[in-house]
């Protein structure tokens, strides 16, 4: 029986595609494998049995990834999954930025009881006159799974797109439009563009990239739109910008204690990927990807070890490994297992920076005392005999 433990509400498309052999836990503590979104794991303690987490979405910043590692905890997350979700919101967020939809709806609110709102309506509308974005100049900033979409989809609308991303994957680069012009570094899209998107993932090297230094180097009166994460944009030269009407206006699906109240900015609550079939497709993904690591210790779409195809089990049993990328590791597993003729019928080593898997099958069983030797081995993490 496996524990799971969902730190998240997890959609029941997903969930139910647990079997029998999987229970449910109230507990983090009792839980093999967890299922979560956006909830923070960076304070929580990881049970020494926790041998999976699975992201249902795109960003892993929430997850202590490196922790996990150390412990042997594999960490999934959905690429790709709800990607429509957020280039559809991303579409609203331009014409938002656009259009003074949002200041229309509540001036018309605020005369909704008066007999002659729809003369007013006519008399007052100019005061929320907007401009089209049809020619106008978009860049995108990260063109992963929703960049690529997003900068498609506002080129089909008409606009001149501008994409950069230094680390393009192959699979990317094959569905993005011929259309858009991709630019070798950031400055060329802060020179050029009048509505800027960032979708990169939050790491150290894209923390706060929107600062007072890049806004500097942009149009006056740009309108920028952050559907990635709420620290890509330090938000106290943000604040400045928008004062200055150096930016026109920012969108943010991140509103925290800063930016839900600024003047100038549209904030959105995270609602990127809550729409039904994002809450779907990311929940069915990850489960498969769980159920998979835990039931045969293949590995897809892991961002913190090596992805890993094991293959079908063995007739005998699997020894799956979590270890350190450190030399001899190898000699050692096959000197445990060939002191006790234990014979190996199949070997796969997969590494990912500091990190390695190994997978052994061999054709019987198992003791628990040779388990136990090889977890002993240094830099074993964990030991999974399946
Ligand atoms: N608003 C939401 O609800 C929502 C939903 C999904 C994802 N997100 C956020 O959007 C981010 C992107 O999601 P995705 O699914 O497109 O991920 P992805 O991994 O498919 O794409 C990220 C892209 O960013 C690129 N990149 C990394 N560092 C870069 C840099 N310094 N400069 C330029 N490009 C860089 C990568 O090469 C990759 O192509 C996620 O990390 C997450 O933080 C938000
Ligand atoms: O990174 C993601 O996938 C998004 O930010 C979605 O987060 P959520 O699952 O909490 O909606």
């Amino acid at each position: 029986m496996v524990n799971y433990k969902c730190l998240n509400p997890i959609a029941a498309v997903g969930v139910n595609l647990f079997t029998d052999d999987y229970k449910q836990v109230d507990s983090v503590e009792e839980a093999e494998a967890v299922l979560v979104r956006s909830a923070s794991m960076h304070e929580m303690d990881l049970p020494a049995d926790l041998k999976a987490i699975a992201r249902a979405g795109a960003g892993v910043n929430n997850i202590p990834l490196d922790k996990c590692a150390e412990k042997g905890i594999v960490v999934f997350n959905t690429p790709g999954a709800n990607a429509n979700g957020v280039k559809e919101l991303v579409m609203a967020g331009l014409m938002l930025a656009s259009r003074n939809v949002v200041g229309g709806i509540n001036w018309v609110q605020s005369i909704k009881d008066d007999p002659d709102v729809a003369k007013l309506v006519e008399k007052g509308k100019s005061q929320f006159a907007g401009r089209e974005i049809l020619g106008k100049k978009l860049g995108v900033i990260g063109l992963g799974a929703i960049g690529v979409l997003v900068a498609n989809a506002a080129n089909g609308l008409g606009m001149e797109v501008y994409g950069y991303d230094p680390y393009l994957s192959l699979e990317h680069a094959w569905n993005l439009s011929r259309d858009i012009k991709y630019v070798k570094t950031k400055e060329e899209i802060y020179h050029t563009c009048d509505y800027i998107t960032v979708h990169v993932p939050l790491l150290p090297d894209t923390k706060e990239m929107i600062n007072k230094d890049t806004m500097a180097m942009m149009k006056d009166g740009v309108v920028i739109l952050n559907f990635a994460r709420d620290l890509l944009v330090n938000d106290n030269d943000m604040e400045a910008a928008l004062k200055r009407g150096k930016v026109k206006c920012y969108v943010t699906d991140f509103p925290n204690e800063k930016t839900a109240g600024m003047e100038g900015v549209i904030a959105i609550p995270h609602l990127g990927a809550s729409t039904e079939e994002s809450e779907d497709n990311c929940a069915v993904m990850a489960v498969k990807q769980l159920k998979q690591y835990m039931e045969t210790g293949t590995i897809k779409n892991s961002v913190n070890y090596p992805n890993c195809d094991a293959g079908a089990l063995p007739s005998g049993k699997r020894i799956t490994i979590n270890h350190k990328n450190i030399p001899n590791m190898l000699t050692q597993f096959t000197g445990v297992l060939s002191s006790e003729n234990i014979n190996i019928s199949n070997l796969i080593n997969k590494s990912k920076g500091d990190y390695a898997y190994t997978v052994i099958d061999i054709e019987e069983e198992l003791s628990a005392a040779i388990e136990e030797k090889i977890s002993e081995i240094e830099g074993v993490l964990k030991v999974r005999v399946i």
